[in-house]
């Protein structure tokens, strides 16, 4: 029999390339299966408006080949590389690697957000392509190459956790009392990857492979534990949703579809304990390369992607017009109440916000009259073809919070959106200054796009998606999270839905290790 034929370098690079595309826009079916089961077991209005958009965004990102969420992540990249496997390449794999990576992210039928800043101290300059990714590699058995990718949001990776429990400390404890203390900014419904034992960062390193495994935890409450492992499984599964954070925070039944958990011998004095949740915007794909050729990616069957429609939330909703926004208006909306915007809105986030309070502090005069106006915390992805505007769903709210009083203060700001909760002292600045804080769904950035009827840079041009825009919107969905009066949809919704913990044979839980 002839040997294999070495693997190209092309073949690695195009399937690199092709892998992430192809994660962007297709959500795992495993992943969609589950959504459409949580929407509809789901009973809290709120969190089950959040599924449905995040289920119809889903399918129009599948259909239309657009990402399923602006943020289109750090590439995260597992190489398992067989002893006997050749490739014929002088090159650094990771430099291969690299190359897929910015050739996918600036594909110009399907530019990919770039995220990647180059220096995490200083400066933070964007590397433009979304390179370097994070390559693990493993050396096995065998001839072949596999490759796992995943794109990794940047909310979700925000809320990673470890700890190195007590010998006799339950797992089960720690994971759920710190899921508790997450908030919404990892976009849930979503996973939650556990690693225990190894070292520090094998922990860590366990929690992000389980978030790869296939969903299958509709399977496992079928037909019960087969191990102790699983038996954990199922106890951090039934009293992480017991919490009632729900989609988005909201309070719901479901804030997880499903519990990963590898765990690897440790020394006797420990127990290191990883945990890294995954937002609504799983994706990850494995291929295999054997020098037949580049990886061949087969689109899911998009009939499983269930068809729902928006027409029965927007009914119920008030429209409000952003060009004629008054404190007297805003002082009638009501924390959980659902409102359709429409009109002129600013965008800024995480840069653009710093550079404003430094101009503020400076006395200098700002680029954008703030007054009466409503800012949206975004970062979209670049237009194609007819688009105004790429995905541009919301970024993580509280990581503006430091900026809300000056910014509120100096500027006359009345209206933020974005998403997840916001700390005590912004929801106090947001009362004190007769303001109110809304938020879109995120992970429906597809969705939220299409309400974007027109787009224009108007500062900072050099931040790039971090830019402060104007967006013209028509009939934007979001939903009032905090009221002039300071009351605040995170911290009055969960407690509704938060339920005793039962075993998925109906009885109470008590906790386990
Ligand atoms: O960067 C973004 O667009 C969003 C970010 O992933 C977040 O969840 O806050």
């Amino acid at each position: 029999m002839s040997a294999r034929p070495p693997i190209r370098e092309a073949d690695l690079v195009a399937s690199v390339a092709d892998a992430l595309q192809y994660i962007a826009v297709y959500h795992p079916p495993s992943f969609v299966k589950s959504l459409a089961e949580a929407y509809e077991r789901e009973a809290s209005p709120a969190a089950r408006d959040a599924i449905r958009q995040i289920l119809i965004n889903s399918r129009m990102a599948a259909f239309g080949r657009r990402p399923i969420c602006q943020d289109t992540g750090t590439v995260n990249v597992f190489v398992k590389l067989g002893l006997g496997a050749r490739i014929e390449t002088t090159r650094p794999l990771a430099e291969l690697i690299n190359e897929g990576v910015a050739k996918a992210y600036t594909d110009p039928d399907n530019p990919l957000r770039a995220s990647i800043v180059r220096d995490p101290l200083f400066g933070r300059k964007n590397t433009g392509d979304n390179t370097p990714a994070v390559v693990h590699f493993d050396v096995t058995a065998g001839d072949a190459l596999t490759i796992t990718v995943a794109a990794k949001g940047g909310g979700s990776e925000n809320k990673a956790k470890f700890a190195n429990l007590a010998p006799a400390a339950s797992v089960a404890d720690w994971v759920v009392e710190t899921v508790e203390t997450l908030g919404a900014g990892w976009c849930p419904p979503g996973l939650l990857g556990i690693g225990v034992g190894g070292t520090a960062e094998k922990a860590m390193l366990m929690a992000k492979e389980a978030l790869l495994e296939p969903i299958d935890m509709a399977e496992l409450l079928r037909r019960g534990p087969a191990s102790p492992l699983e038996e954990l499984r199922l106890e951090i599964y039934e009293r992480v949703n017991a919490l009632g954070i729900g989609a988005q925070g909201l309070g719901g039944l479901t804030t997880v579809v499903d519990v990963k958990l590898r765990s690897h011998p440790c020394h006797a004095a420990s127990k290191p304990v990883g945990l890294i949740p995954q937002c609504a915007a799983d994706r990850h794909l494995t291929f295999t390369l054997d020098g037949s050729g580049p990886a061949r990616l087969v689109p899911p069957d998009l009939s499983l992607w269930p068809e729902l429609d928006r027409a029965e939330a927007e009914t119920k909703a008030r429209r409000v017009d952003l060009d004629r926004l008054t404190q007297e208006e805003v002082a009638t909306w009501r924390a959980g109440e659902a409102l359709l915007l429409s009109g002129r809105m600013l965008t800024g986030r995480d840069a653009a916000h710093k550079r404003l309070a430094e101009m503020i502090r400076r006395g200098e005069p700002l680029p954008v009259d703030l007054r009466n106006r409503a800012i949206y915390y975004v970062g979209p992805v670049d237009a194609v073809r007819d688009e105004v505007v790429g995905p541009a769903g919301p970024t993580t709210s509280t990581r503006m919070d430091g900026f809300t009083d000056l910014v509120l203060d100096a500027t006359g700001l009345l209206v933020m959106i974005g998403k997840a909760e916001r700390g005590p002292a912004a929801i106090d600045s947001i009362r004190r200054h007769g303001a109110a804080y809304l938020i879109a769904v995120g992970g429906a950035a597809y969705l939220v796009a299409k309400a974007v009827k027109a787009a224009r840079v108007l500062a900072f041009e050099d931040l790039g998606m971090e830019a402060i825009h104007e967006f013209v919107v028509e009939d934007m969905p979001v939903t009032v999270a905090v009221d002039t009066e300071g009351t605040s949809i995170h911290r009055t919704g969960p407690p509704q839905w938060r339920r005793p913990a039962i075993t998925h044979a109906g009885a109470p839980l008590a906790s386990s290790s």
